[in-house]
C-alpha cells in the first residue's frame, strides 16, 4: 500500500511555534521528531512507499526531515498553488497504478493507541472490496473545530464541515456521527473511476496537469499555471459527498487535529520544561521552545504561554485560537515575526540565525551528510567559521581541505568558498559574518557545477548499482514476473517491471548500499552527467528504459512516434524499441509492421471494422528471438510471451485498436487513432539487418550483438564461467540477467555484487572493466 501524506498546510494556528516558512507539520512534537516524521513512522508498518504532497516552498524541509529514514521510498508532489484536498489527492493518484491501494493521511494530526492498527486493517479490507474507507473517530467531546461524518452502521449518510455542524440542531438528533479524520483507504482505480463520473472537471484537469508537467528530478512540480484550472475544494465536497462507494470505519484511537497552542497539552516535549517555573498557577500550559530562557508564571489561571527565541504568545486557553485574526490584523507591521522563524532550510542543510546587529551576524550552519553548498562569494562581508561538530570539507579559493572539530577558518571578502560534508554525520559550523552588509543579499555570485545537478557530493562508491523496478498493472499482464523472476509486488497482476528507468511514470530505485531506496533519477543527479559517458552529454535526460513485459493476453495494436513528433506533441522523446523474447508458450506470435504497403485510409478503415490484424506482419516467436520495432511501425505483442524490452526513455504509445476490451469498471482504454495515423509508416515491414550477429565465441562465453541503432546497442553474453566487459568513457552500461547467477565486480572498486536471473544493474562510465563470474545470460546495453 502507498501512503499519500497531505503535508501542504501553512496555517498560522500554532504561532509562534509554527510560521509560514515552517508550519506545524514540520514542528517537533515528541522526542525530537516532527509531526511529519511521526506520521511516516506510524504508517511504515502498513505502507511500503510514501508520496508526500506539499507546497513547493517546503520541499527542502521535507527532504531534510526525510533524511531521518535512510532507504525509505518516497516521492514528493509539489504544488505551485494549493487547491485543497481534492486536487492534492488526485494529483497523488496520477502517479499510482490502478490496482494500487492508497492510504491518505494528514501530516499534522496527533494520534495515539493500538486501535489505529485495527482501523487501518479494516479500511484495507473495505478498499479491497472496492470501497473508499473513511476512518471516523468516535467523538469524546463536542468539538466545534472538527468535520463530521453522519453514518448508519458502515454506511455514510453525509459529510458535514466544521462550520455547519451544530449538535443541537434537529437534523442531527438521533443520528450517529463521528469526527472525520480525513484518512481514507481505497484502490486507485476505484477512486479514479468514481471521480471520472462525479467530477469529470476534477479528473480531466488533474490529468491534463500531469501531462503538462515535465519530468524533473526528486519531485514532481505542478506549477501554478499548470494547476490553474483544477477546481478548489475538499475531497469530501467535490467527490465523497456524492459517492456511494464510501464506507466508514469507526475507530476509537486517540486523535487530535491540533488547532491551536492550547491543544498541545499532553504533548509537552516541545517544552524545555527545565526552564519553566509555575507558581500558584492553575490550568496553565507553558510551551517553552527557547533553549536556556527561563519562563516564570505566577498566580495565573487558564492561561497558555508559548515562548520561542524571537516571540512570545500569552493567551487565555479558551481564546487561544484568536491568534489567526491577530496575525491577520497585524501582519503588515510584524510580517517577519509572523511568517519566519530563525531557521532557513536549504537543499544541503539548515541556517539558524543566533544573533545579529549592525555590522555582524552569527549563525549556526548545519550541512547534512553527503551534501554541499554551492560555491559562492560575498562582496561586503568576511566570515569566520569554527567547526563545532563533524569534519567539514571546505573550499577557499583554489584550495580544498578537511577541517575537524574546533578548527577555524577565515573567509576574506570576495573569496570563493563553500562547505561540503563527505561524512555520514552532520557538520555544524558557527559562522560570524562581519561587514557593511550582512544580509543574504550580499551573496554576489553563485557558481553552480553544471555536471552535477543539486547539492549532493559524489563519494567513491561501487559503480555497480543494483536496481529495484517500478511495476505496472496493464490489464493484459500475468503473474510470471513473480513466479519466474521472483519479483516482489503485491498487485494481482504484474504486466511490466521497469528495470532501468529514470522516467517519472515508473522510476526504478537503488536496491542496495548507501543510496538504497533512492529514485534512480536522483542517483544520476548525484553522480553527475559525466558519469553517463560522453555520448550522453548532449541529451537532457537519461536516454534509455529497460522493462520486462509479461503478456498473458495480447497487448493493444499500437505505434510509437519518432523524436520529432513526440517532442513537438508530447514533450517526450520518441520510442524506438527492441524486444528480446525471454520465454514464450508454444505457438505464440506477435505482430510487427505491415504485410505489404498499405495506405492510411485502409488502415483507418480496418481499425474501424476490427480487421487491422489481417494486414499486419505476424511473427511466430520462441525464446531468444529478437525483434527491432522502429518508431512508426505498427506492432502488438501477442499472448503467452515474456519480453525484455530495451527502448528509448519515453512512455509515449498511441493505441490504434484494443480488441474492444474493457477494464474492470467497464471502460474501454483510450485509443489515439488520429495521432497513430499521423506517425504510421505505411510501407511493408523489412527486417532490421543489424540484429543477431555473432561476434565472439570461446570457452568462457559467447557474445552476440542483438541490435544496434542510433539510440542504443544491445549485446547478449552467454556466460559459461567468466567474462570481462569494458565500461569505457563513452557510455554507462546496463546489465540485465535473463538466466543464471553469479557475481559482478568492477576492477576499480573491489567488491563483488551477487546477481541472479531477473535482476538489473547500472554501471557508470569510466575506464573500467566489469568482471562477471558465474553462469548465465546477460543483456548488456549501452548508448
Ligand atoms: O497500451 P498497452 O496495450 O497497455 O501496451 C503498452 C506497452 O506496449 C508495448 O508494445 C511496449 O511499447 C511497452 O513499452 C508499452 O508499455
Amino acid at each position: 500500500m502507498k501512503c499519500l501524506i497531505l503535508a501542504g498546510g501553512s496555517g498560522d494556528s500554532l504561532w509562534p511555534l509554527s510560521r509560514k516558512n515552517y508550519p506545524k507539520q514540520f514542528m517537533n512534537i515528541k522526542e525530537g521528531r516532527s509531526l511529519l516524521q511521526e506520521t511516516v513512522v506510524r504508517n511504515m508498518p502498513f505502507c511500503d512507499e510514501f508520496v508526500i504532497v506539499t507546497k513547493e516552498s517546503y520541499r527542502n524541509i521535507v527532504n531534510g526531515q526525510m533524511k531521518a529514514f535512510q532507504s525509505l521510498k518516497y516521492r514528493l508532489i509539489l504544488e505551485g498553488s494549493p487547491k485543497g484536498t481534492a486536487a492534492a489527492i488526485m494529483l497523488g493518484n496520477m502517479f499510482c497504478n490502478q490496482s494500487e491501494l492508497v492510504f491518505v493521511v494528514t501530516a499534522d494530526h496527533l494520534i495515539e493507541g493500538q486501535e489505529y492498527r485495527e482501523a487501518v486493517l479494516r479500511g484495507k479490507e473495505l478498499a479491497k472490496e472496492g470501497y473508499v474507507a473513511a476512518i471516523g473517530i468516535k467523538p469524546t467531546e463536542n468539538a466545534s473545530g472538527y468535520d463530521y461524518i453522519i453514518k448508519d452502521e458502515e454506511d455514510v449518510l453525509g459529510f458535514i464541515e466544521r462550520q455547519q455542524f451544530d449538535l443541537k440542531s434537529d437534523s442531527y438528533k438521533n443520528k450517529e456521527y463521528l469526527w472525520n479524520s480525513g484518512m481514507y483507504i481505497y484502490r486507485v482505480g476505484d477512486l479514479i473511476n468514481s471521480v471520472k463520473n462525479i467530477s469529470p472537471e476534477l479528473y480531466n484537469t488533474c490529468r491534463s496537469a500531469k501531462r503538462r508537467t515535465p519530468a524533473i528530478r526528486r519531485g514532481i512540480r505542478f506549477s501554478e499555471n499548470v494547476m490553474k484550472d483544477i477546481p478548489t475544494g475538499s475531497i469530501e465536497q467535490i467527490v465523497f459527498s456524492k459517492n456511494s462507494i464510501v464506507k466508514v470505519v469507526e475507530a476509537e484511537f486517540g486523535w487530535k487535529d491540533v488547532g491551536n497552542v492550547s491543544d498541545l497539552d499532553g504533548f509537552g516535549s516541545v517544552t524545555h520544561s527545565d526552564y519553566v517555573i509555575k507558581n500558584n498557577c492553575e490550568d496553565v500550559s507553558v510551551v517553552n521552545n527557547a533553549e536556556r530562557q527561563l519562563v516564570v508564571t505566577n498566580d495565573l489561571n487558564d492561561i497558555v504561554v508559548v515562548n520561542t527565541e524571537d516571540a512570545v504568545y500569552v493567551s487565555s486557553k479558551e481564546r487561544a485560537k484568536d491568534i489567526k485574526d491577530i496575525i491577520k490584523d497585524n501582519r503588515e507591521k510584524y510580517e517577519s515575526y509572523f511568517d519566519y522563524n530563525r531557521l532557513s532550510y536549504r537543499e544541503w542543510g539548515i541556517h539558524e540565525l543566533l544573533t545579529w546587529s549592525e555590522g555582524y551576524k552569527v549563525k549556526k550552519v548545519t550541512v547534512f551528510p553527503g551534501m554541499s553548498m554551492n560555491l559562492h562569494q560575498h562582496e561586503m562581508r568576511s566570515e569566520h567559521w569554527a567547526v563545532v561538530e563533524g569534519t567539514a570539507t571546505i573550499t577557499l579559493g583554489q584550495e580544498t581541505r578537511d577541517y575537524h572539530k574546533f578548527e577555524s577558518v577565515f573567509v576574506p571578502i570576495g573569496m570563493k568558498h563553500k562547505v561540503a560534508n563527505k561524512t555520514d554525520k552532520n557538520v555544524v559550523i558557527i559562522e560570524i559574518g562581519i561587514g557593511e552588509v550582512v544580509s543574504e543579499r550580499d551573496i554576489v555570485k553563485i557558481y553552480t557545477d553544471e555536471s552535477s545537478e543539486g547539492n549532493y557530493i559524489a563519494t567513491q562508491d561501487n559503480p555497480v548499482i543494483k536496481l529495484d523496478p517500478a511495476f505496472k498493472d496493464n490489464l493484459w499482464g500475468g503473474t510470471k514476473l513473480r513466479t519466474v523472476f521472483g519479483k516482489k509486488c503485491d498487485y494481482d497482476i504484474i504486466a511490466e517491471s521497469w528495470e532501468l528507468s529514470a522516467h517519472p511514470d515508473g522510476p526504478s530505485r537503488i536496491a542496495d548500499g548507501r543510496y538504497k531506496g533512492m529514485l534512480f533519477g536522483d542517483y544520476l543527479s548525484i553522480i553527475g552527467k559525466e558519469s553517463l559517458g560522453w555520448k550522453c552529454q548532449a541529451q537532457d535526460r537519461f536516454p534509455i528504459l529497460i522493462k520486462f513485459i509479461d503478456a498473458k493476453q495480447a497487448l493493444s495494436v499500437q505505434i510509437h512516434p519518432d523524436d520529432e513528433y513526440a517532442l513537438e506533441n508530447e514533450g517526450e522523446y520518441g520510442k524506438n524499441e527492441m524486444w528480446y523474447v525471454v520465454d514464450s508458450e508454444p505457438g505464440s506470435y506477435l505482430y510487427c509492421g505491415l504485410k505489404k504497403n498499405t495506405d492510411k485510409e485502409e488502415i483507418e478503415r480496418r481499425i474501424a471494422d476490427n480487421t487491422i490484424t489481417d494486414i499486419l506482419n505476424k511473427i511466430e516467436v520462441k525464446k531468444g528471438d529478437v525483434v527491432m520495432v522502429k518508431a512508426g511501425t505498427i506492432h502488438a505483442i501477442g499472448a503467452g510471451i515474456i519480453i525484455c524490452e530495451i527502448q528509448q526513455n519515453s512512455n509515449c504509445t498511441y493505441r490504434m485498436y484494443d480488441y474492444d476490451r474493457r477494464d474492470k469498471y467497464g471502460n474501454p482504454r483510450e485509443l489515439h487513432v488520429k495521432k497513430a495515423l499521423d506517425v504510421v509508416d505505411t510501407k511493408a515491414y523489412v527486417k532490421d539487418n543489424t540484429t543477431e550477429v555473432m561476434l565472439e565465441e570461446n570457452e568462457h562465453y559467447s557474445l552476440e550483438r542483438l541490435v544496434q541503432c542510433k539510440y542504443f546497442e544491445c549485446l547478449k553474453y552467454e556466460i559459461k564461467d567468466e567474462v570481462k566487459i569494458v565500461a569505457d568513457e563513452s557510455s554507462f552500461v546496463s546489465l540485465v540477467f535473463i538466466e543464471g547467477s553469479g557475481t559482478i565486480e568492477a576492477d576499480d572498486y573491489k567488491q563483488e555484487v551477487p546477481f541472479k536471473a531477473g535482476e538489473s544493474f547500472f554501471v557508470s562510465s569510466g575506464k573500467r572493466s566489469i568482471n562477471i563470474k558465474g553462469k548465465g545470460t546477460c543483456i548488456v546495453t549501452h548508448v
